[in-house]
């Protein structure tokens, strides 16, 4: 079980300075989607030079242009890209066909899908290499969380790592954990806590455990 951290809410040398902390104990950066937003992929270019030993994420969330968005993540130094769940299948596989070429990762984020179970099993077909499930901001103050979808896509998924997103706090990791996904991911649960590192830390520790 991998942990990424997820950046959303920060600007370049922000980033930088959290990965800093914590790089020892996580697996993967995320560069969030504010924030390519804000910076453009130069985000995922300055962070993989800074830190060439992790893998970076570049939470693009694509809907339309698969393969054409892939490759410019790619180029700019992204390892795995992010597409949505709810895009037209030929959306995810030119995605899957462009990453292949670069020797990149797809992961598909299944925000806002309705039928979990029968969307996960579709997109495991189209050969992608994560399948994560995701209460985003909005849900997330609906008061939902994506434990149940984690559990729906477990029971489908037969090639996919499958991951998790979305309010993973530390006192939640446990239960995370216990549904035993490929990758937990987590951002304000220890970029808005005062000891990042710590926090990360006795993440890892539980993570390492399992
Ligand atoms: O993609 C995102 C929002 O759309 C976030 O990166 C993801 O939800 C993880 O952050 P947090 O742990 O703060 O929810």
């Amino acid at each position: 079980m991998k942990l990424q951290l997820a950046l959303d809410l920060v600007n370049i040398p922000e980033a930088v300075e959290v990965v800093q902390e914590v790089a020892e104990f996580i697996d993967i950066v995320e560069i969030g989607t504010p924030v390519v937003i804000n910076e453009g992929l130069h985000a995922v270019k300055e962070l993989k030079n800074a830190f060439p030993s992790l893998q970076v994420l570049a939470d693009l969330k694509i809907m339309d242009a698969g393969g054409y968005e892939v490759m410019k993540a790619s180029e700019a130094g992204a390892d795995i890209i992010t597409v949505l769940g709810v895009s037209d299948d030929s959306t995810i596989k030119g995605a899957v066909v462009e990453a292949r070429k670069q020797n990149k990762e797809i992961m598909v984020d299944m925000i806002n899908v309705k039928d979990m179970a029968a969307r996960a099993r579709e997109i495991d077909a189209l050969g992608v290499d994560y399948i994560c499930v995701h209460s985003g901001y909005d849900h997330q103050a609906a008061g939902l969380n994506s434990f149940q979808d984690l559990a729906t896509i477990k029971s489908v998924v037969k090639n996919a790592k499958t991951a998790i997103a979305g309010g993973i706090k530390l006192d939640t990791l446990p239960e995370v954990i216990s549904a035993k996904p490929d990758l937990v991911i987590v951002g304000g649960g220890i970029t808005s806590q005062s000891d990042k590192k710590a926090v990360a830390a006795q993440m890892q520790q539980l993570i390492k455990q399992a």
